[in-house]
């Protein structure tokens, strides 16, 4: 089963040019691709599509089986719970600290606290950050602040982790963990999209490629 599914999808912010043209490609259940391309090629763009975050100007995107643009309100708020996403600038809340960050997707479901504080404190041990649980970000490194944001996105059992250059931030030696940490997450069902354009990275894990240029996408298939 495909959980998202791209046909000449192309989308231009406002009159400007068409920043992604004919773009066709699909995520299958239980697959890891990289989203790669130069800076400026459009992956952040493809990744808020991707998240529903923005709408094609035209094309056919369906995700969960659904074309998007015909999709409730109701029924965007459910799609976007079945995706995760780190964000390049991670967002985290700096007045709440590690463990409420990351426990905030479920706070605001109105889950019970007594219920899901093992979980949140599971994955914080799981993404190396048993120790700093209750400091706030702002005293976080840089690659503790993006496994903070990567176990957030996790939290709530994602179908679909979006990620944006989650080792931008990090040495090469972080970097190497973050990527057994996504092929782990992977091997457990979910399906991966992570975009870099870190070259010491993709060559580490041999991944479906998806690679953006001049506003369109090629696909290189690499045996995993
Ligand atoms: N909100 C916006 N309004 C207008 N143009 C935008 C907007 N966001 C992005 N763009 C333009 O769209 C193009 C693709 O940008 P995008 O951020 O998707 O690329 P990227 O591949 O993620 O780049 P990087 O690797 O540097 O993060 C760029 O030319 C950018 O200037």
């Amino acid at each position: 089963m495909d959980l998202v599914r791209f046909e000449n999808v192309g989308l231009r912010y406002g009159m400007g040019p068409e920043v992604l043209r004919d773009v066709s490609f699909e995520v299958p259940a239980n697959s890891f691709q990289f989203l790669t391309g130069p800076s400026g090629s459009g992956k952040t763009t493809l990744l808020r599509l991707l998240f529903l975050a923005l709408r094609p100007t035209r094309g056919l995107i369906t995700m969960f089986g659904q074309d998007v643009v015909t999709l409730s309100k109701r029924q965007l708020a459910e799609s976007r719970r079945r995706i995760g996403i780190v964000f390049q600038d991670f967002r985290l809340l700096d007045h709440l600290t590690t463990y409420e960050n990351i426990a905030l997707p479920l706070r605001v479901q109105g889950q019970d606290e007594t219920r899901y504080r093992p979980e949140v404190v599971e994955l914080l041990h799981w993404v190396g950050l048993g120790e700093r649980m209750h400091v706030l970000p702002p005293v976080l490194s840089g690659g503790e602040k993006q496994r903070a944001a990567i176990a957030r996105a996790l939290i709530v059992r994602p179908e679909l982790l979006l990620a944006d250059e989650p080792t931008g931030n990090v040495d090469p030696v972080l970097a190497r963990r973050l990527l057994r940490l996504f092929v782990e997450l992977n091997r457990s069902g979910t399906s991966v999209v992570i975009a870099t354009h870190d070259a010491t990275l993709l060559e580490q894990f041999p991944a479906r490629r998806l690679r953006l240029e001049g506003g369109h996408l090629h696909i290189e298939e690499r045996a995993a």
